[in-house]
């Protein structure tokens, strides 16, 4: 077996004394499509802020291709290819389309150059129309799409979109899963969580639903789709 991008195992993670992430498993392979799911407040961010070095963990450990990074800062993670895109996406409002894609630009882990500036710029024609246009003067649509460009600039192995299509109108959410499917030919792994549980399903591998903090359903899109009691239960639809 290739050794997975991510490999979290038993993370329990508090803020303050409030116990939030209960002894989580969490993997992500090579190529694998994940998505996360779960009612608000059950977990999600926080789980990826715990992969991500972001909150420290008070117990469990996280791998990172092979290395143990648990209690590691963000910057060292995402230098071993995991690529974050938060949720409320978080461009660089000061500085132009090509300057925040130009400043992510970096040779992956691999040393793989795939996603060039130009690659970016063909898969997102949007941006290519706003290049000298301020980060602050985009859509909302138009930030997220550039936020997901700025990192897939860094030639990630895993891109994390964290509720990517969150407050977009439908045509531009039709898009950013247009590029989720991309992503996913390209070979990239992703973990997505976003409430539209049909489209993650739509592209994903595997699937994962937390309930306060505990995996309560973990499997294929066809295994989900065939208990729709699960869905009714754990996300409420
Ligand atoms: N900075 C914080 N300080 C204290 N509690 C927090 C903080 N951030 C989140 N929480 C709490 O932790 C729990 C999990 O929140 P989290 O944001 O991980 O959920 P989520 O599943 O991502 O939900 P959402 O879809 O609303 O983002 C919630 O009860 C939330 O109120």
């Amino acid at each position: 077996m290739t050794t997975p991008w991510i490999d979290a195992k038993g993370i329990h993670t508090f803020y303050g004394s409030s116990h939030i992430l209960h002894g989580i498993d969490f993997t992500v392979g090579q190529g694998e499509t994940i998505g996360l799911m779960g009612r608000n407040g059950m977990g999600k961010s926080t789980l990826l802020k715990s992969l991500m070095g972001l909150i420290k963990p008070r117990s469990g450990s996280v791998a990172v291709a092979g290395r143990d990074m648990t209690g590691k800062p963000p910057y060292e993670v995402a230098r071993l290819g995991i690529a974050y895109v938060p949720e409320g996406r978080g461009i660089f409002g000061n500085l132009s389309v090509v300057e925040n894609l130009q400043m992510a630009a970096r040779a992956g882990t691999r040393g793989q150059r795939d996603w060039t500036y130009e690659r970016v710029l063909e898969t997102f024609p949007r941006l290519k129309e706003r290049l000298g246009h301020g980060g602050q003067q985009l859509s909302g649509g138009e930030q997220q799409m550039l936020t997901i460009g700025r990192a897939l600039m860094t030639n990630p192995d895993v891109l994390i979109l964290d509720e990517a299509t969150e407050g977009l109108a439908p045509l531009i959410a039709r898009e950013i899963w247009r590029i989720c499917s991309l992503i996913k030919d390209s070979g990239i792994s992703s973990v997505i969580v976003d409430k539209n549980w049909k489209h993650v399903t739509q592209i994903t591998d595997r699937n994962i639903i937390l309930v306060k903090g505990q995996v309560v359903f973990e499997g294929s899109s066809d295994a989900l789709h065939a208990q729709p009691q699960l869905l009714d239960q754990y996300l409420g639809v």
